[in-house]
């Protein structure tokens, strides 16, 4: 399984859903292993969207993955209670916490008192960073093990919108966000520069719904957010179904590969 090649996409195609979930358990399942080995925990952000359930169908079945070691934030979050039904947590927790021995303590939550004030939220959201991740003068953004991206019909990424002044955030770890073109309209996301300092970055895509994107995103060169995730040294590689990636096309691309 080739998912150690600096500066390359690798790009995983499945006939389906099902499948697609099976080959990423198996990535994460790898990446978890090796970063548990390295420095005995496994530091992973994860999205919102469509991506928890993709994710957790074969993973949170799997007796192999030492959850207790995972540390948990979320690319991005909504401004709204964690038992909103548009929270990412809320939908990460019926997904897959609660299948799984991660330690309460390690998942990091926007904080629920700082909702109503998106500024304060990502200022919190920056200190639990601070708190997991010892930067180096080398080195000023948190190296996640893995981030774990979704990517919208428009080629958002996190709460990182077309267009919107976000996107040339260069200095700050995490952003407040309150116009959202998709709602709800305030949030906190995580910025390109900590996008692109982790080790591995994993976006997920299926679907018919998502095939125009994936063509625009993979075959022609742009500045959409999500083709603006390029780990610096890390790697970068898209999980999709058949019916998502059926548009692709460019020759870059004809070495889609199976898991
Ligand atoms: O609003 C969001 O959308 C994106 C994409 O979601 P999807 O349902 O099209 O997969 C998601 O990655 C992000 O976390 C979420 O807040």
């Amino acid at each position: 399984m080739p998912i150690h090649t600096p500066g390359a996409t690798q790009i995983y195609t499945f006939p389906d859903t099902a499948a697609l979930s099976k080959g990423l358990d198996k990535y994460v399942a790898k990446l978890s292993q090796e970063a548990i080995k390295r420095h005995d925990k496994f530091t992973v952000a994860i999205s919102g969207g469509s991506l928890p359930k993709q994710l957790s169908a074969v993973l949170k079945d799997n007796q192999s993955v030492d959850f207790t070691k995972w540390i948990v934030y979320f690319a991005d979050e909504r401004c709204v209670p964690l038992d909103h039904e548009d929270s990412n947590y809320l939908l990460a927790k019926k997904e897959l916490f609660d299948y799984v021995n991660i330690p309460e303590e390690n998942i990091h939550t926007i904080n629920p008192d700082l909702i109503n004030d998106p500024d304060e939220a990502a200022e919190d959201y920056i200190s639990q960073l601070a708190g997991t991740f010892a930067t180096k003068d080398s080195v000023r953004f948190p190296v996640f093990d893995l981030i774990l991206l979704g990517v919208g019909p428009d080629g958002h990424t996190c709460s990182l919108f077309p267009d919107h002044e976000l996107l040339n955030e260069t200095a700050s770890w995490c952003a407040p966000i309150i116009d959202s073109p998709k709602p709800p309209p305030r949030r906190i996301t995580f910025t390109f520069p900590v996008l692109n300092h982790a080790h591995h970055v994993a976006f997920v895509a299926a679907g018919a719904g998502k095939q125009d994107m994936l063509h625009q995103l993979l075959d022609t060169p742009g500045q959409l957010p999500a083709q603006r995730v390029k780990p610096i040294t890390g790697t970068l590689s898209w999980f999709v179904d058949d019916a998502a990636a059926a548009k692709v096309t460019s020759t870059k691309h004809q070495g889609l590969e199976r898991l």
